[in-house]
């Protein structure tokens, strides 16, 4: 891949002497400063907002900005590779779309829209278990593209061998297991604007879908869509589960698995030790727990215990080129990227959310080039000062 970045500055170049309402924001700032204009508090908020008081959230930005790229000169750096290799697949970007669920609170076309933006860039979608809309329509809307599917592990067993066997059906090709939210976080905004019990009933198209999950009610979800909803408080999350619980997913799946939510060593040694094909650091974009560490300063540490035997996966704060590279050069293979591209979801639908993946990955391809390297695969801390 060559000049992608300086060929997606020409086109924005072009598309700026459009009338200026039909213009798409550039910046992360304005697309969520646009987005906000057009959600009303609850929805703007619920994508926003952080666990308490925002702690972790702000540490996540923070711990990006305390690290500086040393750029070296007069490397010739004219053909730039950004891609990577992940569970034997070539990916063209170091990028993927974090898993989402509720988009129907953002745009109408919700998931659909975002799935779509994502395959016409070959950007992996990791599909949501809290998806407005079933599996099996985003494996349809992506046709060949790469998908992942995120798991909720339900209290129902049933639920979650059925949930992975429909993954595997539709498409998607890995299985990333969020652990971090056996229940939701103290999430302070969403309480002042009582807005969960009306997300309740929105991120459920996987859930009134299956047959496990219907199995178990006694009317239809037509017939007493209330008793459904309650039916799903009820199965939704797990508090329950134990590292020895993993051994249950390697069972009813083939697919490699990742853990998503580990920010410490010793738990990446554990997901190593109980059969993970992969991690992903994260803090849930700061949502769960608040006050715990930035996920880029967890990053250095979790890679040097997991000594490279599985990839490493980060996200929580990811905005921007330089971002994507700082990620990099601390051990991550790849990055996931959650709000920015909910932003443009509200914002254009499917346009805004490519639009805003292409130009991350045009601006990390530019960073890339002007930090003096040539692929992304060859990042190492050396690009970096200090720690
Ligand atoms: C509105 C919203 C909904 C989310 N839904 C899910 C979800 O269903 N499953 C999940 O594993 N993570 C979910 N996340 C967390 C993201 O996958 C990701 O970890 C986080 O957004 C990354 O941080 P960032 O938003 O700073 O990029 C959600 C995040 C947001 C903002
Ligand atoms: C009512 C559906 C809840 C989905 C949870 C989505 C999520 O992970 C988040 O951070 O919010």
């Amino acid at each position: 891949m060559t000049n992608f970045g300086n060929q997606v500055q020409f086109e924005i170049y072009r598309t700026m002497t459009n009338p200026a309402p039909e213009r798409l924001p550039v910046s992360y700032e304005e697309w969520e400063r646009r987005a906000r204009g057009i959600l009303e508090d609850g929805p703007y908020y619920y994508i926003a907002g952080g666990a308490g008081s925002g702690q972790t959230m702000n540490k996540n930005r923070a711990a990006f900005d305390c690290r500086s790229l040393i750029p070296r000169m007069l490397k010739n750096v004219e053909d730039r590779d950004l891609s990577i290799e992940l569970f034997g697949q070539r990916y063209e970007f170091p990028v993927l779309q974090a898993p989402v669920g509720v988009q129907s609170i953002i745009h109408q076309d919700g998931e659909l829209a975002s799935a779509r933006a994502c395959a016409a860039l070959k950007v992996p979608y990791i599909t949501s278990s809290a998806s407005s809309v079933p599996m099996e329509a985003v494996g349809e809307a992506m046709g060949n593209a790469p998908r992942w599917f995120q798991l909720y592990w339900s209290k129902d067993p049933d639920i979650t061998a059925s949930f992975l066997q429909r993954a595997e059906a539709s498409g998607h090709s890995a299985i990333v297991v969020t652990l971090d939210t056996p229940m939701m976080a103290w999430r302070e905004y969403d309480l002042k604007n009582v807005y969960l019990p009306f997300l309740v009933g929105e991120g459920v198209g996987n859930y009134l879908t299956d047959p496990a999950f219907l199995a178990k009610l006694e009317k239809s979800p037509q017939e007493d869509p209330q008793a459904a909803i309650m039916h799903w408080t009820q199965v939704f999350g797990n508090a329950g589960l134990t590292w020895e619980d993993l051994a249950f997913l390697r069972k009813h799946t083939k697919l490699p698995i990742l853990l998503k939510g580990i920010l410490h060593p010793d738990d990446a040694r554990l997901a190593i030790e109980h059969g993970a094909d992969g991690i992903i650091v994260s803090n849930h974009g700061g949502r769960q727990v608040d006050g715990a560490t930035g996920a880029l300063d967890a990053l250095p540490v979790v890679c040097e215990a997991v000594k490279g035997e599985v990839p490493v996966l980060m996200d929580s704060g990811i905005r921007r080129g330089a971002d994507v590279i700082k990620a990099l050069a601390l051990g991550a293979k790849a990055v996931l990227v959650g709000r920015p591209t909910m932003y443009g979801l509200a914002v254009a639908g499917e346009e805004g959310v490519r639009e805003v993946l292409r130009n991350l990955i045009a601006d990390t391809d530019i960073t890339l080039a002007l930090t003096g390297e040539c692929a992304v695969r060859q990042l190492s801390r050396s690009v970096l000062s200090g720690k």
